[in-house]
């Protein structure tokens, strides 16, 4: 489980340039939860994952990572119980590390594993899983990464990412840099992988479509707030116009309420 409680960041705090990116925002996540976000440029969803895998301090509020507060935890802690993707398939992965060292090093992560060598067991048991990839990696286990496609990489990541066995999953537009037919096979993976794994995800996606195709839960975010949380048989019945539309009336809706507000001072007045 994951919440956050009154959570707000602001950068260049106590500067003329501050500038509040997260405002006073709580969330709760269940543990299994899959949780799809979706918002405009800008509107806070990456500086909210570095918030809660701790690369970002907050400047108010708690993080809590089941019932415990991990809000002064640095990342390396934190990094027993998060796994993290990005959108850039290079990030997640040694380039010049061969994949079957790669994939030892995330054993190693958190020390949740009990061994420390490449043993022959080891690298019978990577070769299971690399075939469950479907990616003919198996036998390009003693080549370097580089030489892998972008859709091969994001796809050993993932697979790196349940070997270090998280408890949360935290991706952030990882099929992004895709083309159309290598992210569906990574999404592919990351449903299996997630439901194989009960982790608890938030993804961060700009594909509506996908926002509202995966997961149980969709949240969206603007200007540092999340503004629209639907689950259940709501999220099953949403489509992209659906989505637009509530974005729509709750920002107009804002706007108008200011402009009431506004209004409403110089109506007494007069
Ligand atoms: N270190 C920083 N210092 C100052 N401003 C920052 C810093 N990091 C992020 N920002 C600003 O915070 C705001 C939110 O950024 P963030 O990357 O979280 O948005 P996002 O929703 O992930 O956007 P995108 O969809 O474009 O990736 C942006 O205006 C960004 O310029």
């Amino acid at each position: 489980m994951i919440r956050l409680q009154n959570l707000r960041c602001t950068f260049h705090a106590g500067t003329p340039n501050a500038k509040t990116v997260i405002r006073d925002l709580d969330l709760t996540v269940q543990a299994g939860e899959f949780v799809t976000i979706i918002g405009s440029n800008g509107a806070g969803k990456t500086t909210l994952f570095n918030l809660i895998s701790g690369s970002l301090m907050p400047t108010a509020g708690k993080v809590y990572i089941g019932d415990e507060d991990v809000t002064a935890h640095p990342e390396h802690k934190r990094a027993r119980y998060l796994g993290r993707i990005f959108q850039d398939p290079l990030v997640g992965t040694a380039s010049n590390m061969t994949l079957e060292d790669n994939m030892m090093i995330t054993c190693k992560k958190g020390f949740k594993w009990p061994v420390i060598s490449l043993n022959r067991k080891m690298r019978a048991y990577f070769c299971e899983q690399l075939i469950h990839l479907k990616m003919g990696l198996e036998s390009r286990m003693k080549e370097n990464v580089s030489s892998l496609s972008g859709g091969q990489r994001q796809a050993l990541t993932l697979l790196m990412m349940v070997l270090s066995r998280p408890d949360i999953a935290l991706l952030d537009e990882h099929t992004a840099a895709l083309d159309p037919r290598n992210a569906a096979i990574v999404m592919d993976l990351t449903t299996r992988f997630i439901r194989e794994h009960r982790l608890t995800t938030l993804m961060i996606t700009h594909n509506m479509n996908h926002a509202i195709t995966y997961g149980s839960r969709l949240l969206m975010m603007d200007a540092g707030e999340i503004i629209i949380d639907v689950s259940g048989e709501e999220k099953k019945k949403l489509t992209v116009p659906r989505l637009l539309g509530m974005f729509a009336d709750i920002r107009r809706q804002e706007f108008e309420n200011d402009e009431v507000l506004l209004a409403g001072g110089r109506k007494t007045e007069g």
